[in-house]
Parts: structure tokens; C-alpha cells; sequence
């Protein structure tokens, strides 16, 4: 990749990765964009970086090559968060330039010990310290916990009003060599937030609260460009991703979209049948659907799909005296990333004992999910056409409990 032009004194430089799943565990098929940012003044620092997988510190470096920048011109490493997507290049970095000295917080401190048996020389910073690189570019720094692990901080450079907040305002789907807002077709500008949605969901999701804390503390600063560490760099319109990441947390209490997602499963096809009828009633409303057969869709996907929906449809049969497995995957997952305070229906067919109800209430109760459910409905065998009737109610009842709450807000 090209190094480019961020602002005064300001460059860009980034690494792509296609072929892996993000955290061990989250298909990324349009790619992700490790991003790190250089800032001269009368110093030279780096901040933010990329992992160390498959040679990519090398492209790192090459593109400091571009630049015409030598290692040793480099002053300071800032570290906003230590996760080794962002930190990793370092180890590589040590073996070139073994006496780097490093800017970042306490707690990160600590983790460049354990991570990479990094003690170099460590300028601790906390909130409202600064360093003065010359030429005007003062770093601020602020510390955004949980955003997303304790130690992350964002850093401010005065001068440019460029934010670096790393994980914050970050998104999946790799970067061309034009990775700015002002470069884009209003297409690439929905992919990426399209890309935004599911990444919050995915990774930022159940630290909504820390994100909205670091988003007041963004919107104090005269921020000018958002530079973070995955995905585009807002430099025309920064109050976009900022406005998207402040809808996405408040998904978390809701209520999201007047959007529903229907997670079904079914072995033999009586449970789907419901399905069908209720996926026609919702549409019929003129209310959005998104269909997830399970196992079949990832829980990344459903997951997205959950967080920027107000309601939910369960459908799923009952499978050795509980409910069928693929469905307990997912609902385990979005009580994991916190996908709580939802409008919800379930239904299902069961053959002689039932069981999928007594352990959907066991998650709901385990991760305090808080959804607000219609009363369930559970048929012996095929649906009739009584139940199907039922199920169409339900949906209709549920879209109206949906537009309600969207309207309360
Ligand atoms: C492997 C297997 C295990 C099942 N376990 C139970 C059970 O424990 N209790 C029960 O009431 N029904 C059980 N059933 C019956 C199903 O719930 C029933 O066939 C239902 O109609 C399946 O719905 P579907 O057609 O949507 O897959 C089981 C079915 C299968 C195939």
C-alpha cells in the first residue's frame, strides 16, 4: 500500500488482512485495515500500528521507506491500545530499533512486559497530559477504557485537530490507496458504514457504556479528522462516524431500528413453515426483515443484524430436551456481546416433552438479557393452520410493539 497525505505534517499508513478471522473467531470477507499514523514536528512519532502476521510489518516498513523515513528518525512510538493487531508490528520494530521509546498508559505498560518482553523507556501518560513534538503538533492524550480493553487511550494532536482514538470509530472492509471520507462515492461510504455496523457489533458492542463516555470526551475536543485504527479516515465529514458510533451504543439499551431479525432453525421443516408465515406478516407491515437460518448464517452477521433491530423472532424446534443446539450457539453469543433490551416472540414445534422454552428463559436469565417477549407459542408436531394464524398475529403484535417503543424512543 501507498503511504498518504493525512494533513499538515500528518501520514497515513496501513496494512490490509483478508484471510484470517478477526480475533480468531470473526469472518471478515471484504478484509480489514490496520491503521498507523506518523506526526512530524520537530520529533518524528508513529502511533498505532499493525499486527505481526504474515509479514506485515514489512509492509509497515516499506511504506516508512516511501517517506523517506529512516527507523532511527523515529522519536516516538504512541501506543493507544495494546491488542496485538495494533502493537504486534513491534516486536519485528525491536529487532531494527531496539531502543525505541514508547508514550502510552500505565496499564499498557504493564502489557508490553507480558506481550512482547517490551521494557524499553516509557513516557506514562494519563488524561491531559500532552507532548510537545515541535512545530506546533502537541499530542494530547485522553484515556478511553474499555474501548476496548482497560489501557486503550486516544490521542489528540492540537495543532490539526486529528483524533487517533484506534479502536473507536474503527470498522472492517479493507482500504484502497484513497482511504478518506472526502475520496469516496456515497457507495464506499455505505459499505463502510455497513462495515462500521457489524465491527461494533462484533468487537466494541459490550462496552457500549465506555464508548459512549469516549464519544462526550471526543465531542468536548475541536476534532477536525477521525484517524482510527481500522477503516477510513474521516477528514471531510468526522461528524458522520461519530453520529453512527453514538447510534450504535445506544443499540445497546435501545431501541435500535424499527427493524426485526428472524433466527430460525428447523430439522424436518415444521418450525419453518411458522416461519414463513411470520416473515409475510412482518414485510406485510412495511417493516424491514432479516432472515438467519441458523447454523447456516454466522453469528457475526446475526449479531449485527440484532443490535440495529428493536425486535427479534425466535423460531426454533425443541432437540433433545432443549432447544435446537445452532440456536443456542447464537443466543449464548448475543448474551455474550450484550445484545440486551430487545422486543421479542419465539415459537417452535416440539414432539413430546417440549424443553427449547425452559432453556431460551435459562440464557435470557444468565446474561440479563431483558427481552420484553409476546407469549410464546409451541405446537406438537406440523403446525396447524391455527397456529400458523397465530404466528401471523404475533408478528403483526410484535411490529406494533416495535413502532411504539422506536416512537417513546
Ligand atoms: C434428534 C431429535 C431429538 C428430539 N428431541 C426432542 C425432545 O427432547 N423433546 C421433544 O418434545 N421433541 C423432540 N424432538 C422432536 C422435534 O422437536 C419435532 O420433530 C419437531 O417437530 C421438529 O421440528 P422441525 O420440523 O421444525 O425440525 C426431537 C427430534 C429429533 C430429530
Amino acid at each position: 500500500m501507498k503511504t498518504t497525505h493525512v494533513t499538515e505534517n500528518t501520514w497515513r499508513l496501513s496494512a490490509n488482512v483478508t484471510d484470517i478471522l478477526f480475533e480468531g473467531m470473526w469472518p471478515i470477507p471484504e478484509g480489514v485495515s490496520m491503521n498507523s499514523y506518523i506526526v512530524k514536528g520537530e520529533k518524528v512519532a508513529i502511533i498505532d500500528g499493525v499486527c505481526n502476521w504474515d509479514g506485515t510489518p514489512q509492509v509497515l516498513f516499506d511504506q516508512f521507506a516511501q517517506m523517506g523515513i529512516d527507523y532511527n528518525d523515529i522519536d516516538y512510538v504512541v501506543i493507544n491500545h495494546m491488542e496485538p493487531d495494533h502493537s504486534g508490528w513491534l516486536e519485528d520494530f525491536k529487532k531494527i530499533r531496539p531502543d525505541f521509546k514508547i508514550v502510552t498508559t500505565a496499564k499498557a505498560q504493564a502489557l508490553l512486559k507480558a506481550f512482547f518482553e517490551i521494557d524499553n523507556e516509557v513516557m506514562v501518560v494519563k488524561s491531559g497530559d500532552t507532548l510537545d513534538l515541535g512545530n506546533g503538533h502537541v499530542l494530547a492524550f485522553e484515556e478511553i477504557p474499555n474501548v476496548h480493553w482497560p489501557e486503550t487511550m486516544a490521542t489528540f494532536d492540537t495543532k490539526t485537530g486529528t483524533l487517533f482514538p484506534c479502536d473507536a470509530f474503527g470498522s472492517f472492509g479493507a482500504i484502497t490507496d484513497s482511504p478518506y471520507d472526502d475520496q469516496l462515492s456515497q457507495e464506499e461510504i455505505d459499505f463502510f458504514e455497513r462495515q462500521a455496523s457489524r465491527y461494533y457489533a462484533n468487537i466494541v458492542g459490550p462496552f457500549s457504556g465506555p464508548t459512549q463516555k469516549a464519544i462526550a470526551k471526543t465531542e468536548k475536543l475541536p476534532v477536525k479528522i477521525i484517524a482510527p485504527g481500522h477503516g477510513i479516515v474521516w477528514r471531510s465529514n468526522p461528524q458522520k462516524i461519530i453520529d453512527d458510533y453514538k447510534r450504535y451504543a445506544s443499540y445497546s439499551k435501545g431501541p435500535a431500528k424499527e427493524e426485526i431479525t428472524v433466527i430460525w432453525g428447523s430439522m424436518y421443516g415444521n418450525t419453518e413453515r411458522g416461519v414463513r408465515r411470520i416473515v409475510e406478516a412482518i414485510e406485510a407491515e412495511g417493516v424491514t426483515v432479516h432472515e438467519h437460518q441458523v447454523p447456516q448464517s454466522h453469528y457475526s452477521e446475526i449479531l449485527r443484524d440484532v443490535w440495529s433491530s428493536s425486535g427479534v423472532v425466535l423460531a426454533m424446534p425443541t432437540y433433545e430436551y432443549k432447544m435446537f443446539a445452532p440456536m443456542a450457539v447464537v443466543l449464548d453469543e448475543l448474551g455474550r456481546k450484550k445484545a440486551l433490551n430487545r422486543k421479542a416472540f419465539r415459537f417452535g414445534s416440539y414432539g413430546w416433552s417440549g424443553g427449547a422454552q425452559k432453556e431460551l428463559d435459562e440464557i435470557m436469565t444468565r446474561y440479563k438479557m431483558n427481552w420484553d417477549f409476546l407469549e410464546p407459542l409451541e405446537f406438537l408436531g406440523a403446525p396447524k393452520e391455527d397456529d400458523l394464524d397465530l404466528i401471523a398475529t404475533r408478528g403483526r403484535e410484535l411490529v406494533a410493539c416495535v413502532r411504539e417503543w422506536v416512537r417513546q424512543g
